[in-house]
Formats: C-alpha cells, sequence, structure tokens
C-alpha cells in the first residue's frame, strides 16, 4: 500500500439550510483519525467534501497536492479517495472475486496495486465468499468486501462513514477485529465518521470531536479519551488506550510480559512476539489506586502514576485522569470514600492498579 507524504489538513464553512458548519483540523498521513460527534452535527458533510462529491468554503490539502482553496476545486474522480458507506454498494450481478477485480481494473494501467489482492483476502477473511454473489453475503461480509474494493484502487486516502451502523452487534463485533487488523497493515490516512464511542476507542489514532458543526475538541486518541472534559471520560464504561511493548513471556502462567511505560506488566496472551508493539484498553471502572503497591492482591498489574485531575463522576465516584512516567494517560474510577479515606489530591505520586488489561487495536511487528 502506499505512503503519502505529510498529513490532510482542512479548513471548511459553510451555510446548510439553517446548520451553520465551521471546522478546521488536521488528520496524519497514516492512522485512523475518527470524526466523533452526535447524529447531524455535520460529520457527513465534512466526509463528502473531502471526497469532492460536495462543496463548502475553504481549503484542503492532503500530503502536497491542493484538493481546495479560493480557486482550485478538484474534481471527485481526481482526488483517489475511496469512500465506504454505511450499506456497501456491490454489483449483484457480479460475485464476490468479480467485484473485486472490478476495484482493480479502475486503475490507470501505470499504476499498479500495491495493496494486493490475496494480502486484502486473507487479512479480512474473504476466501470462502469469492466466488459468492452479494445477495449471499450477510451485512458484514458485504461491508469487508466493499473495504477490501476500496484498497484495491490504491486510494490516498480511505474515508469511513459509519460503516458498521448497518449491523448488528455481532456483525460490529466481528468487523470490528477485522479492522483492528487491517488498521495495522494500513499505509494511508483513514477518515472514520462515527458516533460510537466503542469504535473510536477500538480503531482511532486521532479524534476530532465535532458537535453542532463545530470542532470541539481534536488530539491523539489517549489524550481525547482522558480529556474530562470531551464525552469520552465521564460515561459508563469508558477507557484508556495505553502503548506497550512485548518483552518477553512467562510461558508456564500463558502470560506474555509486556513494557508499560518502563514498567513489567503481564497480558493473558502468550502467542505475541517479542517486539510487538500494542495497543491496550483499560476500562476506567478496572483502575483502583493504592498509595504503596500491595503483595496481598490478585491483581498482577500494578504501575506508578501520578494523579492529573480529580472530577465527580455522579453522587458517589470520582474520575481521576492519571499519567504514568513516560506521559501516557490512564482514566480511574473510585468512589468518592476512597478518595477521601486515602486523602487523593491531584498532583500526588500513586500506584494504578489494573484488574482488567485487554489488548485492541494497532498491533505493530507481527
Ligand atoms: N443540503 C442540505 N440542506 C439543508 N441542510 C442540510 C443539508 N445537508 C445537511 N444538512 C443539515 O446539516 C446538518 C449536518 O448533517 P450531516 O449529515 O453532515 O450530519 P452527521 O453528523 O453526519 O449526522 P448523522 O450521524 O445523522 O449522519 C444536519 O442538521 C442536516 O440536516
Amino acid at each position: 500500500m502506499t505512503e503519502t507524504g505529510e498529513g490532510i489538513a482542512a479548513r471548511l464553512s459553510g451555510q446548510l439550510g439553517g446548520f451553520t458548519l465551521d471546522v478546521a483540523f488536521t488528520a496524519p498521513s497514516q492512522g485512523v483519525t475518527a470524526l466523533f460527534g452526535p447524529s447531524g452535527c455535520g460529520k457527513t458533510t465534512i466526509l463528502r467534501c473531502i471526497a469532492g462529491l460536495q462543496r463548502l468554503a475553504g481549503r484542503l490539502t492532503v500530503g502536497t497536492e491542493v484538493w481546495q482553496d479560493e480557486r482550485r476545486f478538484l474534481p471527485a474522480h481526481r482526488r483517489g479517495a475511496a469512500y465506504v458507506f454505511q450499506e456497501a454498494s456491490l454489483f449483484p450481478h457480479l460475485d464476490v472475486r468479480g467485484n473485486l477485480d472490478f476495484g482493480r481494473r479502475r486503475l490507470p494501467a501505470s499504476r499498479q496495486p500495491t495493496a494486493r489482492l490475496d494480502e486484502l483476502v486473507v487479512l479480512l477473511g474473504l476466501e470462502p465468499l469469492l466466488p459468492r454473489r452479494p445477495q449471499a453475503l450477510s451485512g458484514g461480509e458485504r461491508q469487508r468486501v466493499s473495504l477490501a474494493r476500496a484498497l484495491l484502487a490504491e486510494p490516498r486516502l480511505l474515508l469511513l462513514d459509519e460503516p458498521l451502523s448497518a449491523l448488528d452487534q455481532d456483525a460490529k463485533d466481528e468487523i470490528l477485529s477485522y479492522l483492528e487488523r487491517l488498521h495495522a497493515q494500513l499505509r494511508i490516512p483513514a477518515i472514520l465518521v462515527t458516533h460510537d464511542r466503542t469504535e473510536v476507542e477500538r480503531l482511532a489514532d486521532r479524534v476530532v470531536v465535532l458537535r453542532a458543526g463545530h470542532v470541539v475538541g481534536s488530539g491523539a486518541i489517549a489524550e481525547v479519551l482522558a480529556d474530562p472534559v470531551l464525552p469520552f471520560a465521564a460515561r459508563q464504561g469508558a477507557a484508556s488506550v495505553l502503548r506497550a511493548t512485548v518483552v518477553g513471556h512467562e510461558a508456564a502462567d500463558g502470560l506474555a510480559v509486556l513494557d508499560l511505560a518502563g514498567h513489567r506488566i503481564l497480558l493473558a496472551s502468550p502467542e505475541l512476539p517479542v517486539g510487538a508493539a500494542l495497543r491496550l484498553r483499560v476500562r476506567s471502572a478496572d483502575v483502583s489506586l493504592t498509595l504503596a503497591p500491595s503483595q496481598d492482591t490478585t491483581i498482577l498489574n500494578v504501575i506508578p502514576a501520578t494523579i492529573g485531575r480529580i472530577l465527580p463522576a455522579g453522587l458517589a465516584e470520582l474520575d481521576v485522569a492519571l499519567r504514568l512516567a513516560d506521559g501516557q494517560h490512564l482514566a480511574g474510577r473510585i468512589t468518592r470514600r476512597s478518595a477521601r479515606l486515602l486523602a487523593l489530591t491531584e498532583g500526588q505520586p500513586v500506584h494504578a492498579q489494573m484488574k482488567g488489561v485487554s489488548l485492541s487495536g494497532a498491533v505493530e511487528g507481527m
């Protein structure tokens, strides 16, 4: 798959009926940037403007190319952006193999696809589907084929407009794990429109949070999830995303040994190769605090941290934003009572006990 130079910079503004859109954001040249916000906040409009399907005033650059400015408006077919919609739009008269070939045939002869068909077939689990017609596929299977077809056209940019929203929960979970695998292989930027926090937690590297046509926050996934002002940290089921590296194994116990912020933690996932960079997900409710690391605990993973902000989370609980030694963010949900008993204050060094740590998102070096 190709690698672009720099990232994407977008500034768009305009009036759609009674709705005002006025946004500016950037996205890196690799990885998934989520446009997150409630229904009607302008996500699809932004995506359509990036694809060149709609025109508002502004400026849009992708790598070194200017796709739109005061004078220019590059037409959609010259932008090289692949668009995957909520509902897969496959050709009903072609089987899956035919649909995938169609994606490839649209390439000019000078540009041979580097996103190899066989690679995508494996990554997205398409082998058994190749002889089938779209009518004989489930919604999730159709979306996997759509993704492969989009990538075979060797786009400069992948635009995903709520690709999971038409699927039931089981199909969502299934395709999320495929997307997580794909994520690590993707060498182009992807912009994911979603209003689903779990999708953001599992797939995004950066998040642009939108409300009523405006950007209310943006940044790297870990920062956005931990930011108490944004709509992630405070919700029930909130989670943090951390990066760690596999440094060894404790095979007898079926555990991988990871380095997280200079400390050793353990993950119940013995197959991981040493050196692999992992994305971990830790639910806030699974993080508790202790002033000194306890020996008498069933919790395997205890890591030093500093308390950042402490904010109310309902009547009985508090959200605690923690910083690890390397600057990574970890959020914990504790009771007001515990905070009072331990006299927790902002700036205080503590130990964070992580009851559950799960593997999530991009996995590199595997
Ligand atoms: N052509 C149009 N004329 C008038 N209003 C429009 C037009 N297109 C979009 N809008 C309005 O602009 C706002 C943003 O729409 P948009 O589809 O971008 O939101 P969204 O965040 O993608 O929502 P959803 O998640 O429901 O798809 C909405 O209030 C919509 O009604």
